[in-house]
């Protein structure tokens, strides 16, 4: 898409979806896109690619039929194309993902721009290459952006989307409007930043993770149980930000700073801290009052209980040991 040629469709009335790169991710959207009732066609250069991809699939679909498939959505609707210039020719919608190589990005959606209709939206699964420096070598690069989504994209519902500094703003929309319409939870980001949102929260979590192991200081499973026997467990429903504001009691997240800020500068990690200054103070308090909404202290508590009850249940552990 640019400013001049709109999408061949509207993101609603996409049939046809075009997959390049067909490992762990492609794969996995591919899973997802069949799922949702698409035509999905896919392109991977290597050459046991089509065997893996239709074994990836094969074994999601019990999954994504206990979660509800699509009318008329099945794995037979797959085709692996022998060239990427086939997988892409009928695409009203492309998502590469291709190994997390900056040239072999660019050089790919270059080729990719060059292969679609005009207009056709193609999204990266990159992890974290803001998309201006991917978009160097396009041709066309308006209508190239980020879909950057989470292990397995057939299960995980977040997809981050941001375009780069030669990205049209429509494109942006538009691929937010498609997943959306995909059955995606959208994060659409008005400005590019390294690892997207939840990557750089996952990193820094996975740096303090290493800088651990690297010292003797904990072990994998003690860090993997301190997550899933703690913090993960409010985390699938309730976000790191509502959570702590929690930890203030009634007093909400203000009383959770004023008590806790100065620990930040405590040796908990090996990241540098932010300065906690008036403005941070007041941002957090307003955005954890906003995502509060009009439910109470005694309402989140509640809420909060009843999801790790839950969490509890579905994962088999309630009333049983963990690890
Ligand atoms: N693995 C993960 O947890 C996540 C990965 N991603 C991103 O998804 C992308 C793919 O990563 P994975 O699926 O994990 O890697 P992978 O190694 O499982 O799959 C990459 C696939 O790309 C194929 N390939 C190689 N050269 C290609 C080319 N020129 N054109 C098209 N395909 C080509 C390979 O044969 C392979 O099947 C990367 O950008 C990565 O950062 C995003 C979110 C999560
Ligand atoms: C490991 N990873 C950085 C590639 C992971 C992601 O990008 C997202 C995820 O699945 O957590």
């Amino acid at each position: 898409m640019s400013e001049t040629t709109p999408a061949p469709c509207a993101p609603e009335d996409v049939r046809r979806v075009a997959c390049i790169g067909a490992g762990v991710i492609g794969g996995g959207w591919a899973a997802h896109f069949l799922a949702r009732g698409y035509d999905v066609t896919a392109w991977d250069p290597a050459p046991d690619a089509e065997e893996k991809l239709r074994r990836l699939v094969a074994a999601a679909w019990p999954a994504l039929e206990q979660m509800g498939t699509a009318e008329g959505a099945a794995p037979e609707r797959l085709t692996v194309a022998g060239s990427l210039a086939e997988a892409v020719a009928d695409a009203d919608f492309v998502q590469e993902s291709a190994p997390e190589k900056l040239e072999l990005k660019r050089s790919l959606l270059a080729e990719l721009t060059a292969a679609t209709r005009p207009g056709v939206v193609i999204a990266s699964s990159t992890s974290g290459y803001p998309m201006t420096d991917m978009q160097t070598s396009a041709g066309d690069p308006g209508r190239l952006v980020v879909g950057h989504p989470f292990n397995p994209p057939y299960l995980i519902p977040l997809v981050e989307v941001v375009g780069g500094e030669r990205t049209d703003r429509a494109a942006v929309d538009w691929a937010s409007r498609f997943y959306k319409a995909a059955g995606k939870s959208v994060l659409t980001m008005d400005r590019e930043l390294p690892g997207f949102i939840a990557n750089r929260l996952q990193e820094a979590l996975w740096r303090e993770a290493l800088h651990m192991v690297a010292s003797g200081e904990a072990t994998v499973e003690d860090i993997d149980a301190s997550i899933t026997e703690g913090p993960g467990l409010r985390w699938a429903f309730m976000g790191p930000c509502l959570t702590f504001a929690l930890a203030g009691g009634e007093g909400g997240m203000a009383h959770m700073l004023d008590h806790f800020g100065p620990s930040l500068k405590s040796p908990w990690t090996r990241l540098e801290a932010p300065e906690l200054d008036r403005a941070l103070r007041d941002a957090m308090v307003e955005g954890c009052d906003r995502a509060a909404g009009d439910r109470s202290y005694a309402d989140l508590v509640a809420a909060r209980d009843q999801g790790v009850i839950d969490v509890l249940r579905a994962t088999g552990r309630l009333g049983g040991t963990a690890r």
